[in-house]
C-alpha cells in the first residue's frame, strides 16, 4: 500500500467570508505551517485592489502557482499544510492542487449582507465595493472536488471542530 500523502487544508471563499480567521484557528489546534494567500500577491495586485478594481485571470495566475509552489515545498518534505486563498474559479483550484495530491478545500459561503457587514466592519485593504465582483466570480466547489463548504454564520471554534472533524482530525 502506498503512504497517504500529506494533507494541505485551502479555506477559500469571497473576501470577508472568514477564510483566514477559520485557517488560523484550524491552524492553531492542529500546528501545521500556514500560508496567507493575500501575503504572496504582488504589489501590483494589492494596489489594484485598493483602488477597487478586480483582479483578472492574467493578475491571478502568477500568484496561484506560487502557493502551489509553497504548498509543493512542504508535500516533498511530507509536511502538511493549510492556506487561506480565495481560489474562487475551479481553474484556480486546479493550479493549487498541483500542490499535492492531499489538497482540500474548505468554502467559507455565507450570505451577502453578513459579509459586506463584516467587511465594512474591519480595516483592510480590500475594499467592500468589490464583494459583488467576487461573488460574480466565484464557482462554488463541484461534487467531484475534494472539499466541504462551512456556513461562516457560526462561530469560529464550532467551525473549526467541524473542519477536524470532517477530516477524522478531531
Ligand atoms: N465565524 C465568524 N464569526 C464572526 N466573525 C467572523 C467569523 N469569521 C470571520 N469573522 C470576521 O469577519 C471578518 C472577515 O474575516 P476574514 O478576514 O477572516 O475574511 P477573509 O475571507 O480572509 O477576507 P479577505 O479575503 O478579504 O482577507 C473579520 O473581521 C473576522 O474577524
Ligand atoms: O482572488 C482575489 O480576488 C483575491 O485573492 C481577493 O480575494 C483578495 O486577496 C482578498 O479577498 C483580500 O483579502
Amino acid at each position: 500500500m502506498t503512504a497517504p500523502r500529506p494533507l494541505h487544508l485551502v479555506f477559500m471563499g469571497v473576501s470577508g467570508s472568514g477564510k483566514s480567521t477559520v485557517a488560523r484557528a484550524v491552524q492553531q489546534r492542529l500546528g501545521w505551517e500556514m500560508a496567507e494567500g493575500d501575503d504572496f500577491h504582488p504589489p501590483e495586485n494589492v494596489a489594484k485592489m485598493s483602488q477597487g478594481t478586480p483582479l483578472t485571470d492574467a493578475d491571478r495566475w502568477g500568484w496561484l502557482e506560487s502557493l502551489a509552489d509553497w504548498t509543493a515545498e512542504r508535500d516533498a518534505r511530507d509536511e502538511p499544510t493549510v492556506l487561506a486563498c480565495s481560489a474562487l474559479r475551479r481553474a484556480y483550484r486546479d493550479v493549487l492542487r498541483r500542490g499535492g495530491e492531499g489538497t482540500f478545500f474548505v468554502h467559507c459561503t455565507g450570505d451577502k449582507h453578513m459579509l459586506l457587514e463584516r467587511m465594512n466592519a474591519r480595516d483592510h485593504f480590500m475594499p467592500p465595493s468589490l464583494l459583488e465582483s467576487q461573488l460574480d466570480t466565484l464557482e462554488p466547489l463541484a461534487p467531484d472536488e475534494a472539499g466541504m463548504d462551512v456556513d461562516p454564520a457560526l462561530p469560529v471554534d464550532r467551525l473549526a471542530a467541524m473542519v477536524l472533524a470532517r477530516l477524522g482530525l478531531g
